[in-house]
């Protein structure tokens, strides 16, 4: 099972041909660059210019939606209101002519898989932004698509509900290895913890389209926005209860979290402060590296480090000037533990 898209739509700014084997495929890119388009034209809701669409060796090009074998789940997953929760996981393979009780059985399967079991009589309106995201994901999946089209899952739902979201999601798409999942996100989380097996590819819209293992298009960005998108400092560690992360022998100090056990350190590059002097101040982390690089981007210097671990520095020039820095110059690197976030990991 494999979807080939080529897509044109000068009007919407979208010119893509890409080649996407089961697994999962993050799609970024700025606003405006054409993310929803490219699953509205996949899914057979709008047409580009030209198209031509294969999935799994059959043209889609002038199949109706519900013929596609596609199935698309927007940001607001849109149950039914006036089904219970199972009835609206049931309904895709009702309306594909299975019985009343197979298609119950596809969905009480699916709802265990998305753990929400125990929701299954509920009403939509019952149900909190975080369960009706997962219930809208059993829906999609119990419709059998031979590819799923995720548009900013995530996006909607409030920080708490996130997580355990990212985690249902890695573990269903794993579940089904002929799917093809074109997931769009502007998170990087969602890329590295979704998109993180070894076929996975992270197509970023613009131009150019950048396209490609995931690592490798965040290795050798191509925009500032990809440039950006892989900037994030991320570094995997155990979150300590109480406060505070743990990687290796490295203490990191932190905002406050509830998290505990594997988890994902992220700082912003513009939240990294460099000094030749070891610095005082308030709660923060301090270390000593080394300037392994100095990039300019777009007004702003990049400085990538080698710290106890990789990490890079957003600065401006005149920061840069007032220090100055060189590749070889041994720094004193300092991010302020309110500025240090802790997620789930979310891999189960
Ligand atoms: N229904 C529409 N009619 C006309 N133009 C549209 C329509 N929807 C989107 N566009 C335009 O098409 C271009 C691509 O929009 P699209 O929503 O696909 O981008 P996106 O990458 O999903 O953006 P965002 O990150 O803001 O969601 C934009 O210039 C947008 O203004």
């Amino acid at each position: 099972m494999s979807l080939q898209v080529r897509a044109r739509w000068a009007e919407r700014g979208l010119d893509v041909d890409l080649d996407l084997p089961p697994g999962r495929h993050a799609i970024t890119g700025p606003n405006g660059a054409g993310k929803s388009s490219l699953l509205a034209v996949i899914a057979g809701l709008e047409r580009a210019d030209s198209s031509r669409l294969v999935l799994d060796g059959r043209p889609l090009d002038g199949l109706p939606p519900h013929r596609r074998r596609v199935v698309l789940m927007s940001q607001a997953g849109q149950l039914f209101p006036h089904l219970a929760v199972r009835d609206n996981v049931a309904f895709g393979p009702r309306s594909h002519g299975r019985g009343r009780r197979e298609s119950r059985a596809c969905a009480d399967h699916w709802l265990e898989v998305v753990g929400m079991s125990d929701f299954a009589d509920r009403r939509p309106s019952q149900l909190s932004g975080g369960q009706a995201a997962r219930v809208a994901l059993a829906r999609a999946l119990a419709a059998e698509p031979a590819a799923l089209l995720l548009d900013e899952p995530l996006a909607a739902l409030d920080v708490e509900a996130t997580p355990a979201m990212r985690a249902v999601l890695s573990r269903v798409t794993h579940e089904r290895a002929d799917l093809v999942v074109v997931l769009v996100t502007h998170d990087v989380l969602d890329v590295l913890t979704v998109a993180d097996g070894p076929t996975d590819t992270l197509t970023v819209l613009g131009r150019p389209v950048e396209h490609g293992p995931v690592r490798r298009v965040l290795e050798h960005p191509r925009s500032d926005f990809t440039a950006g998108l892989a900037g994030v400092n991320l570094l995997r560690a155990e979150a300590l209860p109480g406060g505070g992360a743990r990687a290796g022998d490295l203490d990191i100090a932190t905002g406050p979290h509830a998290v505990t056990g594997p988890c994902w350190v992220t700082f912003a590059p513009d939240a990294v402060s460099l000094h030749h002097d070891h610095p005082e101040g308030s709660p923060r982390n301090v270390w000593h590296g080394r300037v392994s690089r100095v990039e300019a981007h777009a007004g702003r210097v990049r400085v990538w480090l080698e710290t106890p671990f990789a990490m890079s520095a957003e600065v401006t020039p005149a920061a840069l000037a007032a220090l100055p820095l060189r590749p070889g110059d041994a720094v004193w690197v300092a991010v302020k533990a309110s500025q240090v976030r802790v997620h789930p990991a979310g891999v189960s």
